[in-house]
């Protein structure tokens, strides 16, 4: 029997607010090392002798601490098995492994064969439980790396060199865009898919380790619980994540390739530190947008999952700065509150059986569903319930949802009546058994006859698709009005905040360069600054010029004295804008900006964007204000629908003001510049439009004499060439 109808609502918060857990290891040392008592592990607290005081001990203490000889087994047990439990009823959890480069953050996370760490013991549990519960229980796994800033799909052979695409949903749910998604079935089929992903991971020497992690990897484990008997689904989801380590790279004596690894690496990870210190801060700007690995992670660090950051030590005097650092970190981060939420979708039968159920026979009964919840947060977006004409709010889902889980067409619902652990506490596990074990047989055991089903059905369908039809029709209505009017300038929004998130995301990465060399030694400097300028020259060779440019830029950064960087940015801006041939080595010539140029025509000819170098050039150069007069002139003019009159702008002639004048007579006034596009004025010709306009505006805002020199003017808005119309409109929607 299937209902052709669910419905989305809210599920709410049933820990109200979860700290972050740290947990702190303490790895062995290894052979080549030599040992000495700087650290040590004490209850649940960590040692240091400080350095520069050697009869000061420093003392840090945390959820759990865990020495050299601490196995797998015990870590695993005490702090991720009660996570699991979690995680089947319905809530999101985030385990990190962070520390310095050859902590033993992949040996806590991934292990050996002998030594398995938590990934390959968390999959061999839900293994377990799926093979012996009595719901349902869907695996599927999905795992990345960021690398060099870019997300790769571990689960496939990378068949791009710039990665997928973070975006975010409406509902603010961050995801990764087109990232695999793999159901596994068994334990064995896990092991297959994990170690040939491993071996796509980006790995490499240093000096301090064999096998170091060039890259943060993440593995995300989707389980879904289907309860048919209360006719519930819980989502819950767990992110394991093996962080690159940070590096001091005089230690680690990197070349150029593992250097650019390791700026980003650093770079990534003092990001983290950024977000960590402006959460325990209780700031109100938390920017998780600096790095791609903080913005994935947004949901785990003051969202909506439940989160726990195994920090790892490197035993030894030799590391004692980076051991300090590290626990000061593991300090702050203790400070962050989540907000944890469950995610569950009740069928609609269910509900409705259990509120026929209720009625005649005056029984109190447990209703999985508590829509009391979802009813009092009156931000959430609200619709009626069919059944019961109350109403019931839109969810989230957690953070990092998938596409499909989005698209979900089911009830989510409140889950109150759920316990929680406080996973906080060491050993908390045992409750699985409450979930999964026997469930109690007053509530599984109040079944209705089929026909009384069956009628309950027909009702519900009935009622549901009537809703559905006028809902409909209501919601055809709407979009035909709007896409009517604001189709053009909706679609061109939709680009200029693709835009606009690209360019946040560039100033956030060039406000935070600066502050992050400030914190490297001279060497280091040069270092990153030289293998920078290798990386540059890399993309010069292949004609890449603009990301060469800014690669120089950041080079720069690392090297502000150095002249001769200097001089070849400045002959590559020149060599870009002016598409001309530039010398500006002294051993020889290069042909520069024609590739730019080519595209830039082309660009024009196909009406394509033009690239975000020329956007960025013209966009700060004139004023909202100067906009908003530019603007109406324009439009003052076109919208009397006079031909007579739209002929006197520059460039119109007969043909086009009379394209001009059907078009308002048959879709009402035009709005916004970026819609003459559809009146059929072409960038060209708007170009020239506004030119004049933009002239005539300024004369009557500051009664300047005509040729003067308007400031805006002068400095670079380029409309002596074509304008593309797209990117024109985007110009203007900034500016509105
Ligand atoms: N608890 C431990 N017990 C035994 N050996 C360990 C432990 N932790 C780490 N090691 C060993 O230390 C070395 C470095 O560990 P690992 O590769 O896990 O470090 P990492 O923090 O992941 O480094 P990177 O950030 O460079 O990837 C490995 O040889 C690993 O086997």
């Amino acid at each position: 029997m299937q209902f052709p109808i669910k419905k989305i609502t809210k599920t709410d918060n049933p820990i109200s607010q979860q700290k972050v857990k740290v947990v702190c290891r303490v790895r062995p040392f290894l052979p080549h090392e030599f040992p000495d008592d700087t650290v040590g592990v004490d209850g649940n607290s960590i040692k240091i002798t400080n350095q520069r005081n050697p009869t000061e001990i420093l003392k840090y203490s945390f959820n759990a601490c865990y020495g050299p000889t601490t196995a797998q087994t015990e870590l695993f047990n005490n702090d991720v098995y009660p996570l699991l439990d979690h995680v089947l009823k319905g809530l999101n959890a985030t385990i990190f492994a962070y520390g310095v480069t050859g902590s033993g953050k992949t040996h806590t996370m991934q292990g050996s064969q002998e030594h398995p760490g938590i990934i390959p013991r968390t999959l061999r549990r839900l293994f377990e439980i799926k093979n012996t519960s009595i719901n349902r229980i869907d695996i599927k796994v999905s795992y990345m790396e960021i690398y060099k800033e870019n997300v790769y799909d571990l689960l496939v052979p990378r068949d791009s060199i710039t990665g997928l695409a973070i975006r975010e949903d409406m509902n603010r749910n961050i995801f990764v865009a087109n990232l695999t998604e793999k159901e596994i079935n068994s334990y064995a089929e896990f092991e297959k898919v994990y170690s040939a992903a491993c071996k796509h991971r980006s790995t490499a020497a240093t000096k301090l380790n064999v096998h170091s992690s060039r890259s943060h990897a993440i593995l995300c484990i989707y389980v879904t619980c289907r309860d048919d008997a209360r006719g519930t689904t819980l989502f819950g989801k767990i992110n394991l994540i093996d962080l690159a380590g940070s590096e001091d790279n005089r230690r680690t004596e990197n070349g150029k390739e593992r250097l650019v690894e390791s700026a980003a690496i650093n770079k990534s990870l003092f990001a983290l530190g950024q977000v960590v210190e402006a959460l325990s801060q209780g700031s109100s700007r938390i920017p998780y947008r600096d790095s791609k690995m903080t913005r994935i992670l947004q949901d785990s660090l003051g969202g909506r999952s439940l989160s726990m950051i195994i920090i790892n030590i490197s035993p030894g005097q030799a590391f004692y700065t980076d051991t300090y650092n590290t626990l000061n970190f593991a300090t702050r981060t203790k400070e962050i509150e989540n907000r944890p939420e469950v995610n569950q979708i009740t069928d609609v039968r269910h509900v409705a059986e259990q509120l026929v159920l209720a009625k005649p026979q005056k029984t109190t009964r447990v209703v999985p569903a508590e829509r009391s919840n979802a009813q009092s947060d009156g931000k959430k977006q609200r619709f009626s319930d069919p059944l019961s004409d109350k109403t019931l709010s839109l969810n989230n889902k957690g953070a990092m949802s998938t596409k499909n889980e989005r698209l979900s067409d089911s009830i989510f619902v409140s889950t109150k009546n759920v316990k929680f652990h406080d996973f906080s506490s060491k050993g908390s596990h045992g409750c699985l058994a409450e979930t999964f074990g026997t469930r109690n047989a007053a509530s599984t055991k109040a079944v209705l006859s089929e026909k009384q089903l069956e009628e309950i059905e027909k009702k519900l369908t009935m009622k549901m698709e009537a809703n559905i039809d006028e809902k409909l029709e209501k919601r055809i209505k709407e979009i035909s009005v709007k896409q009517e009017f604001l189709s053009p300038v909706s679609q061109q929004k939709a680009n200029f905040e693709e835009t606009l998130q690209e360019r946040l995301e560039q100033r956030m990465e060039t406000s935070i360069e600066p502050q992050l060399v400030q914190l490297l030694t001279p060497e280091t400097k040069i270092k990153n600054g030289r293998a920078l300028i290798a990386l540059g020259r890399m993309h010069e060779k292949q004609d890449e010029l603009v990301p060469a440019l800014e690669i120089y830029e950041k080079a720069q950064v690392y090297l502000p004295e150095y002249v001769r960087l200097a001089t070849k940015i400045s002959a590559l801006k020149e060599g870009i804008k002016t598409g001309k041939v530039i010398k500006y080595k002294a051993n020889g010539q290069r042909r520069i900006g024609e590739r730019l140029r080519r595209e830039r025509s082309q660009g024009d000819k196909e009406n394509k964007p033009y690239s975000r170098d020329s956007l960025t050039k013209d966009q700060p150069m004139m004023s909202t204000e100067n906009w908003q007069l530019v603007k109406e002139s324009i439009l003052k003019v076109i919208n009397t629908a006079d031909a007579k009159q739209i002929k006197s702008l520059k460039g119109i002639g007969n043909a086009r003001a009379r394209t001009i004048v059907e078009y308002i007579n048959s879709h009402g006034p035009i709005l916004e510049i970026s819609s003459l596009e559809y009146a059929g004025v072409s960038g060209k010709v708007l170009s020239k439009l506004v030119k004049v306009a933009m002239r005539r505006a300024m004369l009557e805002a500051s009664n300047m004499p005509l040729n003067d020199h308007w400031p805006f003017y002068d400095r670079k808005i380029h409309l002596d060439r074509p304008i593309n119309i797209t990117h024109y409109a985007r110009l203007i929607i900034i500016r509105d």
